[in-house]
């Protein structure tokens, strides 16, 4: 047992120590690089429901990472119930991103396999940093398979929304990850960044990401974005996702939905950058993906200055369904399907 995470590639937000989880509270960034430790899987499912940590892939290895801590500071009297119980604590943080219940998955039938709790503390452990590591991996495989995907000479600019960097993940990012490694290969103009109203994951978190690791990131409010592609020199928009259906439809951050509809209008890429763990082939279509709606005190104050009148009623849903037809490539680490539709799911991760 290594009782290291791995090496992240990127700004590093999920540290494991074997008895302890460093995570790095997300709500503070860019004004404080503020890490918070966790010794149970109470405190890992709480920082997961209030966004310390958040992004489909980065929430699955965290809460792999609190199954672990259960085992490991549980009593010696009943510790099956004591980590089944924190399983569940852990499945009940967010809805949306499939990643959760698909890394919970993987640890419950490691669980289920443990004869003892000393073998349940190695074990479970040992595959909290595997579910890590193989995310880098993924990672690092689909940039491969979505600049492979582009075809245009000569340098171009994206445009991402929300943020799928190496906070969002095990390291190096899935959209963003695609983002550095066309940087690398010096095809980048520059990225543009959605702003992400509400939350602001592209102004706090992708600008600062990109602006520290030296990649040309351009901020924008989410309503310049059909102002941005229609001026042309946007060849792709790139976004990641929370969960991926059978055929093909995507449910991602809110704001998704409408990009695509405005990539078809201008004629521009859209591609869905997401690992495996991401496709949920039981669900046949998004209407069966659960959204979810966070508080309404998340567009009415920002940090407790007020933006709208107090107690105004508000819409809060914090992701969208993106229909199949609107998206030209989903890119996995497994490969990639163009036109997304249940064929080529299918054909790609089987019949779920
Ligand atoms: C690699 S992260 C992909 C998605 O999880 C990301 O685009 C997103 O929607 C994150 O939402 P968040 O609410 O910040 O957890």
């Amino acid at each position: 047992m290594t009782k290291t995470s791995p090496r992240s590639i990127g700004t590093v937000a999920i540290r494991w120590h074997g008895h302890s989880l460093d995570l790095l509270d997300q709500r503070l960034l860019p004004g404080e690089e503020h890490w918070l430790t966790h010794d149970g899987a109470s405190g890992v499912a709480q920082s997961i429901r209030d966004m310390v940590v958040r992004g489909a892939p980065a929430i699955g290895i965290s809460a792999a990472y609190g199954v672990a801590l259960a085992a490991r500071h549980a009593g010696s009297g009943d510790w099956k119930a004591e980590i089944g119980q924190a399983i569940d604590e852990l499945a009940a943080s967010r809805p949306t991103a499939v990643n959760l219940f698909w890394a919970l998955e993987r640890m419950k039938k490691v669980f289920a396999a443990c004869g003892s709790l000393a073998e349940a503390t190695d074990r479970l452990a040992a595959e909290a940093e595997a579910i890590h590591r193989e995310d880098l991996a993924a990672n690092l495989a689909m940039a491969g398979h979505a600049v492979a995907v582009m075809e245009e000479s000569g340098t171009f600019s994206v445009l991402t929304h929300c943020n799928t960097g190496a906070l969002a993940t095990g390291g190096y990012g899935t959209a963003l990850g695609v983002i550095r490694r066309l940087h690398e290969e010096k095809r980048l103009q520059q990225v543009f960044a959605d702003e992400t109203r509400p939350w602001l994951q592209g102004s706090r978190l992708t600008a600062w990401e990109l602006a520290r690791d030296g990649i040309p990131v351009t901020l924008n409010a989410d309503g310049a974005a059909a102002w941005i592609l229609a001026r042309g020199d946007v060849r792709w928009v790139i976004v990641g996702a929370d969960r991926i259906t059978a055929n093909g439809d995507v449910a991602n951050k809110i704001g998704t939905y409408s990009l695509a509809v405005l990539a078809r209008h201008h004629k521009v890429g859209f591609m869905v950058v997401a690992p495996s763990s991401t496709v949920d082939m039981s669900l046949a279509s998004g209407a069966d993906i659960p959204i979810e709606e966070r508080e309404g005190s998340e567009l009415r104050q920002i940090r407790g200055i007020p933006l709208a009148p107090d107690g105004v009623d508000v819409f809060n849903p914090v992701f969208d369904v993106t229909p199949a037809s609107l998206i030209d490539v989903i890119v996995t680490e497994q490969g990639v399907v163009r036109n997304p539709d249940i064929t080529g799911m299918r054909k790609l991760f089987g019949e779920g």
